[in-house]
């Protein structure tokens, strides 16, 4: 089994340092001379310093040569997802293809496996999410994380040639929760990193956590998902992680917003796309989710963090 990953951001160069641990691996760069350099230095120096590629690991800029492997990772950002996809569509269709990326899909309202499926209706498409910072798997440190499948038999196969020595890998056959999961949970780590920035403490951070997980499992349960699905990784144990750590770029931007600090708009943000997208689809749906509209508010800078605070603390008062 051949494994490519296309996309050599934090993520699939950490995904293609731990496969590479197991037999060899090709990564694509779209920029020629970051593929060389990477080849050559045996870093990615811009998006992810400090990590050795291992020799098993191949950088290339010649798409066709990547997609020769029969299992293909695609580690874009979501608001990308689609153009990869359908601008190589002739060189994916015979891969099985498996989405690393974290959003709903703004316009559509469509997750990653969702978009794949439209961009390539006959292909095998799966998901690999849940808690896990790049930094973290690039080096070797422990990880589990969720790989879905609707197609069983698939997912079984895939994750057996996924799982690495630091990457446990579980499997799902609910595509639609492991895709809410880490969306939305992107969407409350801004909204926690706004509540530690604007030092209102961890006492709500913990309900924010809290309600911002009813909030999902009321997006979830609407959409068809597995409630079981939001508690485990791709759900819950992302939604601890990202909305804990100053590792996690949401969480950061988050920060930003409330201490009223800029933050650079070139970083891969993807809870605020997804907020609007899914804020979007909560309102066409008759869906409550004050959290996300919240969120999106302070994104839009219409709403502040005292009034944000003051919204959330005067919703009638019901049962939890
Ligand atoms: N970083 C992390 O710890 C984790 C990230 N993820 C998810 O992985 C996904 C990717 O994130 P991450 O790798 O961190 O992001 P980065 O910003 O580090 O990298 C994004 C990568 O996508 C490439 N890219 C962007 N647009 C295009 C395009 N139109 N065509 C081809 N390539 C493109 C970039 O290329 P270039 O370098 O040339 O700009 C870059 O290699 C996100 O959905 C994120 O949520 C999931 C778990 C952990
Ligand atoms: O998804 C992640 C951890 O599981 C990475 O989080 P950020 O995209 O916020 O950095």
């Amino acid at each position: 089994m051949s494994v490519a990953v296309l996309g050599s951001g934090a993520f699939g160069t950490a995904l293609a340092i731990s496969l590479a641990n197991e037999g060899p691996v090709t990564m694509w760069a779209r920029d020629a001379d970051h593929a060389r350099e990477m080849q050559n230095s045996r870093e990615n120096s811009r998006r992810l310093p400090g990590a050795v590629l291992p020799d098993a690991l191949t950088v290339t800029a010649e798409l066709d040569r990547a997609t020769q492997a029969d299992v293909v990772l695609l580690a874009v950002p979501m608001q990308k997802l689609r153009q990869v996809v359908s601008e190589n569509a002739d060189l994916l269709r015979e891969r099985t293809i498996v989405a690393c990326c974290k959003g709903i899909e703004l316009n559509s309202g469509l997750g990653p496996i969702a978009v794949l499926r439209e961009c390539l209706p006959q292909t095998t498409s799966a998901l690999l999410t849940g808690p896990s910072f790049a930094a973290d798997i690039a080096i070797g440190l422990p990880t589990a994380l969720t790989l879905a499948c609707q197609d069983e038999a698939q997912g079984k196969v895939l994750q057996q040639q996924l799982t690495t020595s630091n990457l446990r890998l579980y499997r799902t056959t609910d595509t639609i929760g492991a895709e809410l999961g880490g969306a939305l949970k992107n969407v409350m780590a801004i909204a926690c990193g706004a509540v530690i920035g604007a030092g209102l403490g961890d006492s709500a951070r913990a309900a924010l956590m809290t309600r911002g997980y009813a909030e999902m499992q009321r997006m979830a349960i609407a959409s068809g998902a597995r409630a079981e699905t939001m508690a485990g990784l791709s759900g819950f144990g992302d939604l601890t992680l990202t909305c804990s750590s100053e590792l996690s770029r949401n969480y950061r931007l988050g920060l930003s917003i409330g201490r009223a600090e800029p933050f650079d708009p070139s970083v891969t943000v993807e809870g605020a796309a997804t907020a609007r997208a899914v804020h979007e689809e909560a309102q066409s749906r008759k869906l409550d989710m004050p959290i996300t509209a919240i969120v999106v508010a302070l994104l839009d800078q219409r709403l502040t963090i005292a009034d944000a605070a003051a919204q959330l603390l005067s919703r009638p008062l019901k049962e939890e």
